[in-house]
């Protein structure tokens, strides 16, 4: 019979009683803090400036951890976090299987092909598209029955075109700069990205209020 020491007890206890939430680094994550926070969620240690990645509020029984944005539905559809937030530029991407509680309606861009001022895809020769969302730059151009070579990268990717690397990037646009400054054009939107809610499926069905109410409490603003 497998015997458990009464911390190892404690310390199962106290995993599972905590509710996960996982944050994106970066852009997003003080913002999707603040929301939390505001909504009487908060765990004030989150935003010290240390390297320490986990945080947690045991009178509330919240843990926060901070990993990378295009990670947040892995810890999501595994289990390791209940919640996470998460562009839906990654969720197109990679399309886990969670649930999408929320529209946070921050973190707003868009997917966009843009190339080279001037640029007219004659679509005589296999297009070369140079992208860090592969999947969602096959989807859109399958759908259009076009021929396509991806150029997978990792950032950067307005360089590209720049360098004869690729004729078009598939990519996120805000405000615009980054292409203007690189002399580039949006060709076509492909679809509007903003940051959601996301829950991992089982963890919905045990923890369904804690997470409900976490969702009601979060004050979306409308435009
Ligand atoms: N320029 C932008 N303006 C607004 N939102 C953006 C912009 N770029 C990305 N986003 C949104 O914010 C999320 C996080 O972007 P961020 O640039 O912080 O991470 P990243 O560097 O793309 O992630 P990773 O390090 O995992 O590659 C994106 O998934 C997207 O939903
Ligand atoms: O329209 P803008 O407001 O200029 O924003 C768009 C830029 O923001 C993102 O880049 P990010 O800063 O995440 O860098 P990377 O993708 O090159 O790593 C995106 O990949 C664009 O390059």
């Amino acid at each position: 019979m497998c015997r458990f020491t009464s911390s190892e007890k404690e310390d199962w206890k106290k995993l599972s009683d905590f509710l996960n939430i996982a944050l994106p680094k970066g852009r997003l994550g003080e913002k999707v803090y603040k929301m939390f926070e505001k909504a009487g969620f908060e765990c004030p240690s989150v935003l010290d400036d240390t390297r320490k990645l986990i945080f947690e509020n045991p009178e509330k029984k919240l843990r926060y951890f901070w990993v990378k944005p295009s990670d947040v539905s892995i810890y999501v559809e595994r289990g390791a976090a209940a919640i996470g937030i998460a562009g839906k530029d990654i969720l197109l991407e990679y399309e886990p299987d969670v649930y999408e509680l929320l529209d946070l309606n921050i973190g707003k861009c868009d997917m966009c092909v843009a190339a080279k001022k001037g640029f007219f895809d004659e679509n005589r020769k296999t297009l070369r598209v140079a992208t860090k969302f592969s999947n969602c730059a096959k989807r859109y151009y399958s759908a259009k029955g076009r021929d396509i070579d991806i150029i997978h990268l990792n950032g950067s990717i307005e360089i590209a075109p720049i360098l004869g690397l690729s004729d078009v990037i598939v990519d996120i646009v805000e405000t615009g700069t980054t292409l203007k400054e690189n002399n580039l054009e949006v060709i076509e939107k492909i679809f509007p990205v903003s940051a959601r809610l996301i829950a991992n499926k089982s963890s919905f069905k045990f923890k369904t209020d804690m997470i409900e109410n976490i969702a009601g409490h979060l004050e979306v603003k409308n435009d």
